[in-house]
């Protein structure tokens, strides 16, 4: 199980939802994902606009537990204000900071982050910040009192994959709340040796909206995140610099 703030969830997948081909294979992937909470840019909300098009309307609300991201904003201040927007909206106490500091690689401002974690926390926010995957970084957001941590496995929307799993590693060796992999994660693969590292949970986009097969893909993500885990959970073998036999000759019943 999941927990973030005073929420659990079964499913250990995050799933954003943009840059699908249209609504319906979306709707689909989303479903097959079991991914229970979903993320969105509140800018592309089009809360103030209901004759627009939506894809949230498309879902069984009580479904899905809805994560507000603050895609956009460049300063704390910035993404303080779209978070209240989120919250006076009813969508959701939740919130996933994201604050950008370069045009180019869309990694994330640390200093920014670490202002908007503060001032949204002492808000009364369940606030998951996106972070790089800078180990002392991730330990001041947890000395702020966020909820969880959310480090790029690589730059969002790149696919690819876990650049420096050894980060990772110590992010995940000294947090006390959940750390969720998140942006970066191109493959199945990536997504399982994210939580045979022991992440808490993954968080991805692109790489079930890029796919071939989006719903395939998802399917597939839904399936790595568990494996991942298991894995995780029953401990892997000790690495061995030379062979061991698999069938040893020691201890064998002779006639
Ligand atoms: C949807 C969202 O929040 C993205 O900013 C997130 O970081 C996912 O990144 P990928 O698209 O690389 O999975």
């Amino acid at each position: 199980m999941l927990k973030i703030g005073p929420y659990s969830f079964q499913s250990r997948l995050l799933l954003g939802t943009g840059k699908y081909p249209n609504y319906e294979i979306q709707k689909n992937a989303v479903e097959i994902s079991e991914a229970e909470i979903l993320t969105f840019a509140v800018r592309r909300m089009n809360i103030f606009e209901p004759s627009q098009p939506n894809f949230l309307e498309l879902l069984e609300p009580s479904k899905y537990t809805l994560l507000p991201n603050t895609a956009g904003a460049k300063t704390a201040e910035e993404a303080v204000r779209i978070a209240k927007l989120a919250k006076a909206s009813g969508l959701c106490d939740m919130i996933k900071v994201e604050v950008i500091g370069c045009d180019k690689t869309l990694l994330p401002d640390p200093v920014e982050t670490l202002k908007a974690t503060e001032e949204l926390v002492k808000e009364g926010f369940i606030v998951l910040p996106y972070t790089s995957d800078d180990v002392v970084l991730a330990r001041k957001l947890q000395e702020l009192g966020c909820h969880a941590i959310m480090p790029g496995a690589s730059p969002i929307g790149s696919g690819q994959g876990i650049i420096n799993p050894v980060n990772l590693s110590f992010i995940i060796e000294q947090a006390e709340v959940p750390v969720i992999v998140d942006a970066g994660i191109g493959s199945p693969a990536d997504a399982a040796l994210a939580m045979e590292l022991g992440a808490d949970g993954v968080l991805l986009n692109t790489a079930v909206a890029a796919a071939k097969d989006p719903v395939k893909m998802a399917k597939a993500m839904k399936l790595a995140i568990e494996a991942g885990r298991l894995g995780f959970e029953a401990g892997r073998m000790k690495k061995k610099r030379y062979a061991t036999a698999s069938s040893p000759k020691e201890g064998m019943i002779t006639g």
